[in-house]
């Protein structure tokens, strides 16, 4: 994937073009003309027996049921998504949806304001981009197929293998990409998973349920009756397994209990507040870390609770160190050695909480020090971001920009910003989708893995739904707020997509290790507020995963800050890539200008600028013959000839540059 573009290379035979067109379209005409029909009354088995035989032909084929894919060459394949046909998440809360059956359902329907109860009668089919299951409903022992798309897994469980009753909030009943009627959920928070946890209203849905009645070959565990205390060790012992999810839900069933109990309260649920924020803390989910642990504290002045308590703020300062917030962690930290003076780890972290913030404040870094503990282990720098005297505010492009509020010096480091989110080539989370856009009719390349990572953290990171939802998307779904219902965040996965397709940049692989399938790429929040200008004040580079952006010439004091999404020097090849990544045609003066040329005139100045890289790439500057030297400069003069005296005034001639610098160091000799 190239520096500065957000696509993939990769290489389309004509068949597999009009495949892909054809197969997402004929779907769509497909639901279209079966909209509203009501469902056929299935045998009620029928869905089982789907999965099983799907999982038999896996086992038989040694692969899964077929997805839409692409063969880009061998062994593996590409896998392509269908999108721009959003829908929005539910919005409305458990309590307020009316249960309905799946006798009901009517093809290509939302069925809003309704809820599903179901309980998982069968194995999961894991696919690529979807997992599937039967699920069964408990009066009528009726099954209906149910397929998430995309967002499937939490933790790198698959949401549906982990557990057995769920709620599908505003049914979706549609066709599945094979063809087959299917429930189908996009925005994980439609899909609830009915734990004891759940409010104990909402397990009603449940309650006319008879396991041997229903013969599941799924049974749901039996609801277990469990003291605080024994939720406690279960979830210390879950910890000690390293099974993370186990723990952070034995520990949420405990502080659930501890609620009604106030005996048990009092004993057990800070020390499980305080041991969830570690695990917490494990899985990345900063925000409810920072709040257990908090939750935690108990004032008390005994030196047992003193530790105890010191621990508490250890926990709460690694949260909000994690998340960037540097002055809250310092405060924390500070509180901790109020505590326990001397404490190591506090005092370490101190001392890194300075480094943190004289980075943050003078955009000085030890640069050295960052590139020399990179690995591909640890590809992620331990660095704040320097935001720079830059403020965002709207452009005359488009939308809004990033602009200088002082003047910035050519070579002067005008932002360094760390990932809001990257995925790299080597890790196991990488993988790029083929999407073809039914509202452009464009095919892309897409980082499907960076967008399920984002959706990952935005679930587990409420506090970070409004900064990313702010970002520029073509579509605008729920809106920019933050949404809680049942309390969970609703994330709208079809604005996240957009967002991430218009945000998005290649970084580069550690050690090369990443091809079309598994790109590097990432997301930086500030830096996407940056326009495209082919005339560019700024250029960008990576430090792990740290954006640096430099000024390539003086800027001054309020003019926009502009880097260069596509540098291909080939007009034709450049303002395709705009408008198919990122959806604009650039009106900049060398645009214009190119624009304005003859088609066949630019052809010509392609050919010899093709004809110019052969050359060079042939013989290095230093070493080659006179006859080539000579054969440079007619190639060069030629070139220049391709561009007008008057239109290129004060323009870059770009074709003819390289070989120029070729000739400035041929000659030099
Ligand atoms: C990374 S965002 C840049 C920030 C964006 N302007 C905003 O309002 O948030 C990329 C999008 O900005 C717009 N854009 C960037 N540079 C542009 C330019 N030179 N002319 C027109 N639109 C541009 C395009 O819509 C593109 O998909």
């Amino acid at each position: 994937m190239a520096g500065a573009t957000n696509q993939a290379t990769f290489f389309l035979t004509r068949e597999e073009d009009e495949r892909i067109r054809t197969t997402v379209k004929d779907r769509l005409q497909r639901c279209r003309d079966l909209s509203g029909v009501a469902r056929n009354a299935n045998d009620p088995r029928s869905a089982v027996r789907e999965v099983t035989s799907a999982l038999f032909l896996a086992d038989l084929t040694g692969a899964s049921q077929a997805e839409l894919t692409v063969q880009q060459g061998r062994p593996e394949s590409m896998v392509v998504v269908g999108v721009g046909c959003p829908y929005p998440p539910c919005t409305a809360s458990l309590q307020d949806l009316q249960p309905m059956k799946l006798s009901e359902l009517r093809m290509n329907t939302h069925h809003r304001g309704r809820l599903l109860a179901l309980r998982r009668a069968a194995d999961i089919v894991g696919l690529v981009v979807r997992s599937w299951t039967a699920m069964e409903e408990a009066t009528s022992g009726d099954t209906e197929r149910l397929e998430m798309y995309l967002h499937k897994s939490t933790y790198g469980e698959d949401i549906l293998e982990s557990g057995s009753r769920f709620l599908v909030k505003e049914p979706y009943f549609t066709l599945s990409d094979q063809g087959d009627p299917t429930l189908r959920t996009d925005h994980p928070s439609d899909l609830v998973l009915a734990t004891q946890g759940l409010d104990d209203g909402l397990l009603r849905f449940f309650s006319e349920e008879s396991d041997e009645a229903s013969g599941s070959a799924i049974a749901p565990k039996a609801p277990e009756s469990r003291t605080v205390k024994e939720c406690k060790e279960e979830g210390n012992a879950a910890l000690k397994r390293q099974a993370f999810m186990e723990a952070h839900a034995k520990y949420s069933e405990g502080l659930r209990l501890a609620t009604e109990d106030a005996e048990a309260k009092e004993s057990f649920a800070s020390d499980i507040s305080r041991n969830r924020a570690y695990v917490n803390l494990l899985l990345n989910r900063l925000d409810e870390a920072k709040a257990d642990a908090l939750e935690a504290l108990s004032g008390l002045e005994d030196e047992k609770h003193k530790e105890l308590d010191s621990k508490a703020y250890f926990r709460a300062g690694c949260a909000a160190y994690n998340a960037g917030d540097y002055l809250e962690a310092r405060g924390y930290f500070q509180e901790q050695v109020k505590l326990t003076p001397g404490d190591k780890d506090a005092l370490a972290m101190l001392r890194k909480i300075e480094v943190r913030l004289h980075e943050q404040a003078t955009g000085k870094y030890d640069f050295k020090r960052l590139r020399a503990t990179l690995s591909k282990a640890r590809p992620r720098n331990d660095a704040a971001s320097f935001d720079g005297n830059t403020e965002v505010k709207d452009s005359p492009r488009q939308g809004r920009g990033l602009f200088a509020t002082h003047a910035i010096a050519a070579g002067e480091m005008i932002l360094c910003e760390k990932a809001f989110c990257i995925v790299w080539g080597h890790e196991k989370e990488a993988w790029t989708a083929i999407s073809y856009d039914i509202r452009d009719d464009r095919i892309r390349g897409f980082p499907a893995g960076l967008c399920k990572a984002i959706v990952q953290k935005l679930l587990d990171n409420p506090s970070q739904i409004e900064k990313f939802m702010d970002l520029y998307g073509d579509y605008e779904g729920t809106g920019k707020q933050l949404i809680m219902t049942d309390s969970r965040p609703v994330i709208d996965t079809f604005q996240v997509h957009d967002i991430v397709a218009r945000n998005a940049f290649g970084v580069g692989a550690i050690d090369g290790d990443e091809g079309v399938r598994n790109a590097s790429t990432g997301l930086w929040v500030r830096s996407a507020y940056i326009n495209h200008s082919c005339l560019s004040n700024a250029s960008k580079d990576h430090v792990g995963d740290l954006m640096i952006l430099r000024a390539t010439r003086p800027i001054s004091a309020g003019e926009e800050i502009t880097h260069s999404y596509d540098e291909s020097i080939d007009y034709d090849a450049r303002s395709a890539a705009l408008m198919n990544t990122w959806g604009f045609t650039c009106t900049c003066v060398l645009c214009v200008a190119e624009e304005a040329d003859e088609p066949a005139l630019r052809k010509k100045r392609r050919e010899l600028a093709n004809e110019a890289d052969a050359l060079m790439e042939r013989e290095a500057p230093t070493t080659a013959k006179r006859l080539t030297v000579s054969k440079a400069k007619r190639l060069a003069r030629a070139i220049d000839d391709t561009y007008d005296g008057e239109r290129y005034k004060g323009l870059p001639r770009r074709a003819v540059s390289h070989i120029q610098a070729w000739l400035g160091r041929a000659t030099a000799r």
